[in-house]
């Protein structure tokens, strides 16, 4: 499993182990060994995942401390822009965001606690599935709003859920990391 970095301190690119054959295809997503050499956390303690239709703006998802959790998250099915903001006080990419195309099969996307975390549906559908290092409180579920980050989306009317559309803005909201 190959580790790497990328614009973010501390959020990972992953190259997923992937096998083909006549049956279809094997994807490992997890390996002990390569998160331990790259100090990832990998005590998840929970796991889900979305299926989100063309379009759907998922974000910008975090939970606050002490419930924050680091985040490994991949596609299984389709293909979206996953987009991540650096709400860490003392990172030296406070305030930061990156864009990762992620497809089904292929890569995953490690996310340190104190990141918002959001994704586009680029496909017609798409499969997400996360992996967390807390467990969910309903308290601590938190986020930013999407459109208040400086990413300019590659979409013209997503489809957002209320919740998502009602959070603060980037700039109003006092990190708590
Ligand atoms: C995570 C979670 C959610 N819920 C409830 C809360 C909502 O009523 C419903 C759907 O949750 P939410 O609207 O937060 O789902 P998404 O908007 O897809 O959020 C997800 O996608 C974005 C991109 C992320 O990064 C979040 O970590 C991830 O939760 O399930 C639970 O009951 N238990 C849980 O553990």
């Amino acid at each position: 499993m190959k580790v790497k970095p990328t614009a973010l301190e501390g959020v990972m690119v992953l190259d997923n182990f992937v096998s083909q054959d006549k049956r279809g295809t094997f994807v490992k997503t997890f390996h002990a060994q390569s998160f331990q050499a790259n100090a990832l956390a990998s005590e998840f303690k929970e796991s889900y995942y979305s299926e989100s239709y063309k379009n759907v703006i998922r974000g910008m998802h975090f939970q606050l401390p002490p419930h924050e959790h680091d985040k490994l998250v991949y596609v299984t099915q389709g293909d979206i822009l996953d987009v991540i903001v650096d709400l860490r006080q003392t990172s030296g990419t406070y305030l930061q965001h990156v864009a990762i195309p992620l497809s089904a099969n292929q890569q995953s996307v490690y996310i340190p606690r104190g990141c918002a975390h959001g994704f586009l549906t680029l496909s017609d559908t798409a499969t997400v599935v996360y992996n967390v290092t807390s467990v969910y409180e309903p308290s601590a579920d938190a986020g930013i709003k999407w459109d208040s980050i400086g990413f300019d989306w590659p979409v013209t009317e997503p489809i957002i859920s209320d919740r998502d559309n009602a959070f603060v803005s980037m700039r109003d909201f006092p990190s708590a990391f």
